[in-house]
């Protein structure tokens, strides 16, 4: 039996993403030893290879058939737009693509102001702008601490990720406009989901079953809560 190849995003959504595998008895843990430089593990009785790399990079992967899955974030599949399936919503990983800024720069978003976007996001900012909002804007890519564009003025606004807004917050910005909400999504090569079908939609329905059984939980424990 050939390996399913399964292309996991470093960072943030690493944590998450290797317990729902643990929970479905999947072992990788020779990938939580922080000292190890090895890229790739491999659990042989389940003919299965992880390996973990940058989110943008995980849609790449996948459109090539390099990785059968991949797990990333909402926000990379956008930006990334590859040839791939999004087969399925794994509800953590929450946030959202949001345009923020001053409270001053609201209004600048009437559409016909000509203003300037930073972000890391330039295909969802200039969709979003063109194509939602109908504004011209120039987009500045920017790698990272988006908010500081506005505050040293690069740009009016900025379009980026907001979970708690507590980076905003300390920079005396504001949630302007929401674009979407976001969460971690696994994918799948298109050519894969054909020829292994039966082991993919084997392991995505125990993802799925945990998943389920996770969200009745927390429904009982709020649930009882209030
Ligand atoms: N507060 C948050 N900030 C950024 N991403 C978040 C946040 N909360 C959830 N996410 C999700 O986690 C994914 C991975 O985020 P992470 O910060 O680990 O990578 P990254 O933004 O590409 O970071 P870096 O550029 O530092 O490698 C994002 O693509 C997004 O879907
Ligand atoms: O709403 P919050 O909970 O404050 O989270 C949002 C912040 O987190 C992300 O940055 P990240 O930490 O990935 O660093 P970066 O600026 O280098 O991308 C994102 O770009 C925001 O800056």
């Amino acid at each position: 039996m050939r390996y399913l190849t399964i292309a996991l995003t470093k960072g943030r959504l690493a944590k998450q993403t290797m317990k729902l595998l643990e929970q479905i008895g999947i072992s990788c843990e020779e990938m939580n030893d922080p000292s190890t430089r090895k890229l790739i593990f491999t659990d042989e009785a389940r003919r299965l290879r992880f390996f973990l790399s940058k989110g943008p990079d995980v849609p790449t992967y996948v459109e090539y058939g390099a990785a059968d899955i991949g797990v990333v974030g909402e926000d990379t599949i956008m930006e990334e737009d590859r040839k791939i399936y999004e087969v399925l919503d794994l509800g953590f990983g929450k946030c959202r693509m949001c345009v923020a800024g001053p409270e001053s720069a609201g209004k600048l978003l009437n559409g016909q102001q000509q203003i300037r976007v930073a972000t890391k996001y330039p295909k969802i900012a200039r969709d979003y702008f063109n194509e939602t909002k109908n504004q011209t804007v120039e987009i500045i890519k920017l790698n990272g601490s988006i908010e500081l564009a506005p505050i040293v003025g690069l740009s009016e606004v900025i379009v980026d990720i907001v979970e708690t807004g507590s980076t905003l917050k300390s920079n005396g910005l504001k949630v302007l406009e929401e674009v979407c909400p976001l969460s971690a999504r696994v994918v799948v090569n298109p050519v894969s989901m054909r020829m292994e079908n039966e082991r993919i939609t084997a392991l995505l329905r125990d993802m799925n079953e945990v998943l389920t059984r996770e969200q009745e939980k927390e429904r009982m424990s709020s649930a009882q809560d209030s």
